[in-house]
């Protein structure tokens, strides 16, 4: 059986208007099926939770944003090995873009139906308080989550979808977040080693390349099993930052001094100076940050509809 889950709002009614166009396919009409759409937050974590249970599924197809298929891959819990599908229909995209997944909508649906090939995608886990929660693309303190949480709670984010330039929300929330972010000292622990950094714009942990609706803010980052690529900005004077945010689009921003990118298996996130409450973002969604311990899943998931090759981690 297949299993669709859709979250109408993603993309402004982006993931909506796919679905249309996959029901009016043959494909679709031949399949024996079984379609789920989100109400409210959180409901497709708790969809996935009801029927990773149920006999005979060959594929969960998520057709949303990158904020539902985060709920969808922490309701499955253990059941991590069913197959998902994801059909991108937010504003960001940045999971669809970090997998080289098909960019027509109705071609992924046809290879889904046709090639049973899967891809695995290790996913991390972040710990805090005693709960596990798990990450497809990344988990960010300090800038980026200010500029995530600024973008998802910008009126400008339906309107921009709407004529179809919803990435442009990110750069608009970035020049914003810009003039009132405060710097920060942050402690860490990369593999044991513990590392200071002062002035501190922000630490982002990533399983593929991409944030903020195709920022290669991760230029070296490949799909494997045991590291995450670990970026650190720190450092570096306001006026710079714009000029250094310019160059992600292309990777340059590695060549600034103050931006480190480390790989490791376990970071930890201990301690963060700073006078008043600081947010990270998790898969784009965004809270206020306690402190916690980031690690690979070392079970990949299975993704369908991709076209990279995986390369080993020790390339
Ligand atoms: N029917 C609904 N009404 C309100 N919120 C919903 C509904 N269904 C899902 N949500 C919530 O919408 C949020 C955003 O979803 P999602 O990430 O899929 O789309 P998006 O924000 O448009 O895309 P992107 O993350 O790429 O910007 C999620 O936190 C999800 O829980």
């Amino acid at each position: 059986m297949y299993i669709f889950i859709i979250n109408p709002i993603a993309g402004n009614g982006k993931a909506k208007r796919i679905f249309s166009q996959i029901k009016e396919t043959k494909q679709y009409h031949k399949i024996n099926k079984k379609v789920f759409v989100t109400k409210y937050n959180g409901h497709a974590e708790e969809i996935a939770k009801k029927i990773v249970d149920f006999p005979s599924i060959k594929v969960l197809i998520v057709i949303s944003g990158d904020g539902t298929l985060h709920e969808v891959i922490n309701g499955m819990k253990e059941k991590r090995h069913l197959p998902i599908a994801f059909i991108p229909g937010g504003s960001g995209n940045d999971f669809a873009r970090g997998n080289q997944i098909m960019k027509n909508p109705l071609h992924i649906f046809q290879s889904i139906i046709e090639d049973e090939n899967a891809s695995p995608y290790w996913i991390g886990t972040f710990h805090f308080n005693g709960t596990k929660r798990h990450f497809v693309n990344s988990i960010g303190i300090g800038f980026d989550a200010e500029v995530a949480k600024c973008a998802n709670e910008s009126v400008m984010k339906k309107w921009l979808n709407t004529i179809g330039l919803g990435r442009l929300i990110y750069l608009f929330a970035l020049i914003k977040t810009l003039f009132r972010f405060k710097l920060f000292d942050v402690e860490l622990g990369l593999d044991g080693k513990r590392y200071h950094y002062k002035k501190c714009l922000m630490v982002l942990a990533g399983n593929h390349q991409y944030i903020g609706g195709g920022l290669k803010i991760l230029p070296d980052a490949t799909i494997q099993e045991k590291y995450f690529s670990v970026l650190i900005i720190h450092g570096v004077s306001k006026r710079k930052i714009l000029a250094l945010f310019a160059t992600v689009l292309w990777g340059g921003h590695t060549k600034f001094p103050g931006v480190s990118i480390l790989k490791a298996e376990e970071l930890n996130i201990k301690q963060i100076k700073l006078n008043r409450p600081i947010y990270y973002q998790v898969d784009g969604e965004t809270a206020i940050f306690k402190a916690c311990t980031i690690t690979k899943e070392d079970k990949p998931i299975q993704i369908m509809g991709t076209k990279y090759q995986v390369k080993s981690a020790n390339d």
